[in-house]
């Protein structure tokens, strides 16, 4: 059996995108695993199949699955990809809403950016002034540092990641460097088992965290990943963030056919 495929890019967080709208892809963990492998198979940092939400009155649901071929919490980068995927389908036009795993998501295009909207964030764990976790839609550790140019990401990443403080399910691990209301960003990602080009629920994680740790002021702060420039925006009210969004691009990169076994 054929299945097309579309691969898109978010500020080099790259996904295989799939119109599971008849439900044909059957997804199991080897195949989406083959697919991910950069040598063996397409090569990406996630799939993600856009399905019919049949209960909620939305426009689609995203179903996402890391590279190791295991459905996830939520990924940021690969929301704003979906929608961008929706439009390219004829789905949608300038904005939309849809269903993924933690809940409902609206998104809009802002010139050739897609800003989506991020879960509230209730609770801010910190282990010291400059650690800290929360979660996003993913559960993300972020550390601040001086300077993260010369990290080992993906030692130190992993490291933290399958330490006692995270168990089994993990982490991401974010490494963070705050200059002037601007931010550097580099993550280690849960699912991938390495250091990605960016994270959006990572970058979205970093911002709420450095604006707790009153390290940025204002509602709005640019974070430069490896692979490209997102932004997050957000409001506190009543110690709570509410109104998040994480802006950025979403590029369809190419498309191609897979030939799955039936
Ligand atoms: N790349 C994503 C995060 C994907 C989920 C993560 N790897 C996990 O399993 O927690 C993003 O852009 O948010």
């Amino acid at each position: 059996m054929k299945t097309s495929f579309y691969k898109y890019q978010g500020a080099g967080n790259d996904f295989i995108m799939v119109d599971n709208r008849n439900l044909e892809f059957k997804a199991s963990t080897a195949l989406i695993a083959k697919l991910c492998n950069r040598r063996f198979g397409i090569g990406a940092d996630g799939l993600i199949l856009l399905e019919n939400e049949v209960e909620n009155s939305v426009d689609f649901k995203m179903v996402y699955y890391n590279s190791d071929g295991n459905e996830s919490t939520l990924c940021g980068n690969g929301g704003r990809c979906i929608v961008a995927f929706a439009k390219q389908l004829g789905i949608i036009q300038k904005s939309c809403h849809f269903m993924a795993i933690d809940g409902l998501h609206q998104a809009h295009f802002e010139a050739e950016l897609v800003s989506l909207s991020m879960p509230d964030v209730h609770l801010i764990q910190s282990y010291h002034s400059e650690s800290f976790y929360l979660n996003t839609g993913s559960p993300h550790h972020v550390d601040f540092l001086s300077s993260i140019a010369g990290l080992d990401v993906q030692k130190e990443g992993a490291r933290i990641r399958n330490s006692n403080l995270y168990g089994k399910a993990g982490s991401n691990i974010n490494f963070v460097e705050v200059q002037d209301n601007f931010m550097k960003i580099r993550t280690y990602e849960r699912g991938v088992e390495d250091e990605t080009l960016a994270c959006g629920t990572g970058v979205t994680a970093a911002a709420i965290a450095a604006h707790f740790a009153k390290k940025i002021t204002g509602n709005e702060v640019a974070v430069q990943a490896i692979g490209g420039d997102l932004a997050v925006r957000f409001l506190l009210q009543n110690q709570v963030y509410t109104h998040i969004e994480l802006v950025g691009p979403a590029k369809f990169v190419f498309k191609g056919e897979i030939e799955c076994e039936a």
